[in-house]
This record gives structure tokens, C-alpha cells and sequence, in this order.
């Protein structure tokens, strides 16, 4: 066909999708995944935690690693505050190209900003060059070798304070078990576990893990 995935569920979004509507475009994402395709988009039940997580937090800046199409990015930021904004990283530039067109498509570009890059580099510069002064909220959904280095990144630039939240998907499937041991390990987060279903498939249970950063700022 010579498309990719990614293409084909942007295509289905743009054919299905209401312009400027963020719920339509997660409703018509996941209405894809369940009957042409699937994607690894954290939603369903990792969603709905997601949800929780915002709505409680109510967070000012966002980190999220591994934009993929932008489901999680179009799912954080519709429930953000007017002023509050979602930097998500993403070193694939096809599913970069993407998720800019899903951002575009939910009406959402003015509080998401996706960067074609890797994680690492941007991590060093997001006080200096992304004005960012503390996260909030850090999701990190990429590769998942690469959560523990991004963490500890993270901790090495001062970027969490007394409350920020940081949320993992595929703790169990494909599995991060280098992060969930540090992170259970570390004095700085309280973690919690949650058992739920890997996205679109009934019969697979996966985990997230949602730590709340309790260390010296
Ligand atoms: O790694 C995969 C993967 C591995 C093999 C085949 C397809 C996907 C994956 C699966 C579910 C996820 O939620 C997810 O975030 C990822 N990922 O790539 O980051
Ligand atoms: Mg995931």
C-alpha cells in the first residue's frame, strides 16, 4: 500500500474525526484501533488513570516521552489549564510528522509542542532553551530501556519538586524492570502499581506505575 500505520490512522482520523474536537479524535483513534488497526496508544484504562492523574494534578508543565501519534499528548492536554502546556518528545521524525497533524486535528497546537528529537538532549536543555522551570507531570512512554536514563536525567537537572508526578506505561509489557526496580528502590518517590489491560487487548494485562516525587528540590 505504501503507507505506513501511522499514516492510514491519520488518514482515518481526518475522514472520522470532528476538526478542533479533542474527545472525537481520542474516540475515532481508539474506533480504529479497535476495528482496522492497533496502535500503541496508551488508552482505555491506562487512559483513564492518565485522566485521573491530570485532573488531580492539575499541572502547569508537562514532559512526555515518546510522542508515537500523539494519543496520550491530544488525551494529557485537553484537560490541562488554559495557561499549561505539554512538551512531548519524539526521536521518530514519521511519527513526529504524525502526531503534529493529530495535535493540529484535535485543535490543540497552542498548548503542545512536539519535538523531533532525543529525549536525552532535550531533557539537558529544557531550562535553558525550552523555559521550562520545574515539571509537573513527566509520562514516559517511549523506548522502555530508556526510562531509567531519562529519570535520572531528570533528577539530575533539578526538573521535579515535592509533588511532581512521574507516570510509566509498559512497566510489565514489554516491561521496564531496570526503572521499576530504581524507582521503588529510590527514597524520593512513593509509587503506586496499577494492574491494567495492554491498549485494545481484552485478554493481556499490562501495568503502570505512578510515582509521586517526595525529594529534596
Ligand atoms: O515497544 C512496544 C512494541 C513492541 C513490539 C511491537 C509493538 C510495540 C510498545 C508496546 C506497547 C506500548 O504501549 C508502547 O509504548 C510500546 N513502545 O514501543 O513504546
Ligand atoms: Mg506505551
Amino acid at each position: 500500500k505504501g503507507t505506513t500505520r501511522e499514516q492510514r490512522a491519520l488518514k482515518y482520523l481526518k475522514e472520522h474525526a470532528r476538526q478542533g474536537d479533542p474527545d472525537s479524535v481520542l474516540e475515532t483513534f481508539d474506533e480504529f484501533c479497535r476495528t482496522q488497526e492497533w496502535a500503541m496508544n496508551a488508552a482505555e484504562e491506562k487512559g483513564d488513570i492518565l485522566d485521573e492523574i491530570v485532573r488531580e494534578l492539575q499541572p502547569t508543565t508537562c514532559l512526555e516521552l515518546g510522542t508515537y501519534c500523539g494519543y496520550s499528548a491530544v488525551r494529557i492536554a485537553r484537560n490541562l489549564s488554559p495557561s499549561a502546556r505539554l512538551i512531548t518528545i519524539e526521536v521518530n521524525p514519521d511519527y513526529a510528522a504524525v502526531a503534529r497533524e493529530v495535535v493540529k486535528l484535535a485543535g490543540l497546537q497552542d498548548k503542545i509542542e512536539v519535538i523531533n528529537l532525543d529525549s536525552a538532549d532535550v531533557i539537558r536543555e529544557l531550562k535553558t532553551k525550552y523555559d521550562v522551570t520545574k515539571l509537573d507531570l513527566v509520562f514516559l512512554d517511549h523506548w522502555k530501556y530508556l526510562y531509567i536514563r531519562d529519570i535520572k536525567l531528570i533528577e539530575e537537572e533539578k526538573l521535579l519538586k515535592k509533588g511532581s508526578v512521574v507516570f510509566a506505561d509498559n512497566v510489565i509489557i514489554p516491561g521496564a524492570p531496570g526503572y521499576l526496580e530504581y524507582i521503588r528502590g529510590s527514597k524520593n518517590y512513593k509509587s503506586t502499581f496499577y494492574s491494567v489491560h495492554f491498549e485494545y487487548m481484552d485478554d493481556m494485562k499490562d501495568g503502570v506505575e505512578k510515582s509521586v516525587y517526595i525529594g529534596d528540590e
